[in-house]
C-alpha cells in the first residue's frame, strides 16, 4: 500500500508541484491550506508524512507541529521554511519534526527528503509493532497470590536501575520475570541480552561475556564483542550464574562495582552502562557454604530477591495457563480452537509439575498437535499426570508403585514439615502459610490431600 502523504501550504502552486513530484514517486497525496484544516485531514487519512509550511495564515507551521506531535507523538513532519530564518526551521526539529527543506524548493532535495522520513516511519511503525509481538509473547499469564505479589513486586523494581536476582526452580518462568522487568524500564527499548552460563564451556565463557582482543588465543583471529558490549545501555540476563565460575564472578563483581572490564587478552578498559539480571536454581548460600559463589557477588546481586514459587504451589493458576497455551499452539498451528475438558484441567491441577509451567506448555503442545478432534478429554492426558490421584484423594496406595520414590519422599517431608509448622503457629493455617511462605488457599489444599487431622 502506497503511502499518505499531506501537503499543507497556503500557496496553490506549491501544493500542485509537490503533487506531481510525489504522486510520480507512487505517493497518495492529501491537501490543506493552513494548520486548521491541517488537523481535520490528519485525523481522516492517517498520512504516513506531513510536509509543513512555516509561514501560514490563521495557525502557522509551528503551532501546527505542536498539536501534531500533542495528538500524534509518532507522526512525522518535515517542514518547509521559506519566510522563516533558518533559526525557527532548526527549532521545529527540537520539537520533534523530522527535517526541514528550504523555500523555494529544490524538487530533488524534497524527494530525497520523503523518501528517508518514509523509510523512517516504517521502521517505526515496524519496530513498534514487533515490539508488540515480543512483548505479547513474553506476557506473563496468572492470577495466584504469588503471581499477583510478584506482578507488584516487578512493578516496584522495574523502573529502577537495581541488580535483581531471581531463584527458582526450572521452568518456573525466571526468564519471563527477568524480560518484564526489562522491557517496564527506561531501558526497554535498548537490548536484552540473555545469557546461560550453564550452557557454555568454561573456556569460552569469558571471551561470550566479556570479547577478547585480536590475537588474544588461537582462533582470536578478529576482536570480537562481548555479551556486555552489546547490553550497553540495556540489560543483561545472566542466566544460571551459580553455574559461574570464580573467575568470572570476580570479573562481574567489578563490573557491578565500577561498570568497567576488560575483554580477554586485552588491557584497555571498556566502560559500560548495563543493568545486571542473573537468575539460578541453586541455592546460592550454600554455594557460599562450599565456596563455589563469591559472598560479596552474591550481595551486589541480591539487591532485589525475587522468588518464582513453584507450579505445583500455584495450582489456580493451571486453568489459565492451559487456557493460554491452548490459544497460542492452535492459532500457531492453524488448527481450531480446542478445549480441554474440566476432568482433565482437575488432573492437571492434581499433579506436581516437577518441570513447572515449561512441562505444562509442552504438554499442552504436544495435546494441541496429537488431538485430532476440538475436544481434549482427560483419557488424552498423559497416564503419569492422573497417577498421583490415589495418594491424594484419601490415601489409596495402591497406585502408590507409579510414583516415583523421590516424589514419594518429598510429598512424605512435606507432611511431616506442614504438621511440624501447624504445631509451632498452634494450628492457625493463615499464620502458617505467611511463615512457611505459601498460598493459604493453597496450605488448606494440602491439609486435606494429605489428611492431616487439624482437631489437635
Ligand atoms: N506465568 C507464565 N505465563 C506464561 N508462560 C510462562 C509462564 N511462566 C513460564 N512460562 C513459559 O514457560 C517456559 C519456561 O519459562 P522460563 O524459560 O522463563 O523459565 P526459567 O525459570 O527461566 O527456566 P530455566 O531455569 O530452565 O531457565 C517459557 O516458554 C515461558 O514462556
Amino acid at each position: 500500500m502506497s503511502a499518505t502523504i499531506l501537503v499543507v501550504d497556503d500557496e496553490e502552486s506549491i501544493r500542485t508541484s509537490l503533487a506531481g513530484i510525489l504522486e510520480d514517486e507512487g505517493y497518495k497525496t492529501a491537501f490543506a491550506v493552513d494548520g486548521v484544516e491541517a488537523l481535520t485531514v490528519v485525523q481522516q487519512e492517517m498520512p504516513s508524512l506531513v510536509l509543513l509550511d512555516i509561514w501560514m495564515p490563521r495557525m502557522d507551521g509551528m503551532q501546527t507541529l505542536q498539536k501534531l506531535k500533542d495528538l500524534y507523538p509518532n507522526l512525522t513532519v518535515v517542514m518547509m521554511s521559506g519566510h522563516g530564518t533558518i533559526e525557527t526551521a532548526v527549532r521545529s526539529t527540537k520539537m520533534g519534526a523530522y527535517d526541514f527543506v528550504e523555500k523555494p524548493l529544490s524538487l530533488e532535495k524534497v524527494l530525497v527528503c520523503v523518501n528517508n522520513a518514509i523509510s523512517m516511519s516504517r521502521l517505526k511503525e515496524e519496530n513498534t509493532s514487533l515490539r508488540s509481538i515480543v512483548l505479547k509473547d513474553h506476557e506473563m499469564i496468572g492470577n495466584s497470590a504469588p503471581m499477583k505479589q510478584l506482578r507488584e513486586h516487578i512493578r516496584l523494581a522495574a523502573p529502577t536501575n537495581a541488580s535483581v536476582l531471581i531463584t527458582g526452580e526450572n521452568g518456573t518462568g525466571k526468564e519471563l520475570v527477568a524480560r518484564s522487568i526489562h522491557y517496564g524500564s527506561q531501558r526497554g527499548d535498548k537490548p536484552f541480552i540473555e545469557i546461560n552460563c550453564a550452557a557454555i564451556p568454561e573456556e569460552l565463557i569469558e571471551s561470550e561475556l566479556f570479547g577478547h582482543e585480536k590475537g588474544a588465543f588461537t582462533g582470536a583471529i578478529a576482536q570480537k564483542k562481548g555479551k556486555f558490549d552489546l547490553a550497553d545501555g540495556g540489560t543483561i540476563f545472566l542466566d544460571e550464574i551459580g553455574d559461574m565460575s570464580l573467575k568470572t564472578q570476580a570479573k562481574v563483581l567489578r563490573i557491578l562495582q565500577e561498570r568497567k572490564f576488560e575483554r580477554v587478552g586485552g588491557t584497555r578498559v571498556v566502560e559500560v552502562d548495563v543493568r545486571i539480571i542473573a537468575a539460578t536454581n541453586k541455592v546460592l548460600e550454600e554455594e557460599i557454604r562450599s565456596g563455589h559463589f563469591r559472598e560479596d557477588l552474591f550481595y551486589r546481586l541480591n539487591v532485589v530477591p525475587f522468588h518464582v514459587s513453584p507450579l505445583r504451589e500455584r495450582q489456580d493458576d493451571i486453568p489459565l495457563l492451559v487456557e493460554h497455551f491452548l490459544d497460542n499452539f492452535c492459532r500457531r498451528e492453524g488448527r481450531d480452537r480446542k478445549t480441554v475438558v474440566p476432568e482433565a484441567v482437575e488432573l492437571m491441577k492434581r499433579y506436581e509439575w516437577p518441570g513447572n509451567v515449561r512441562e505444562l506448555k509442552n504438554i499442552i503442545e504436544r495435546l494441541v498437535i496429537m488431538t485430532p478432534g476440538r475436544t481434549i478429554s482427560a483419557a488424552q492426558v498423559p497416564s503419569y499426570i492422573g497417577a498421583h490421584e490415589g495418594p491424594r484423594d484419601g490415601g489409596k496406595h495402591g497406585s502408590a508403585l507409579e510414583l516415583s520414590s523421590l516424589r514419594e519422599a518429598r510429598e512424605e517431608f512435606e507432611k511431616e514439615f506442614i504438621i511440624q509448622k501447624l504445631e509451632e503457629n498452634d494450628w492457625n493455617i493463615s499464620k502458617t502459610a505467611d511463615v512457611i511462605e505459601l498460598e493459604r488457599s493453597n496450605l488448606h489444599r494440602k491439609i486435606k490431600s494429605y489428611g492431616i487431622d487439624m482437631k489437635k
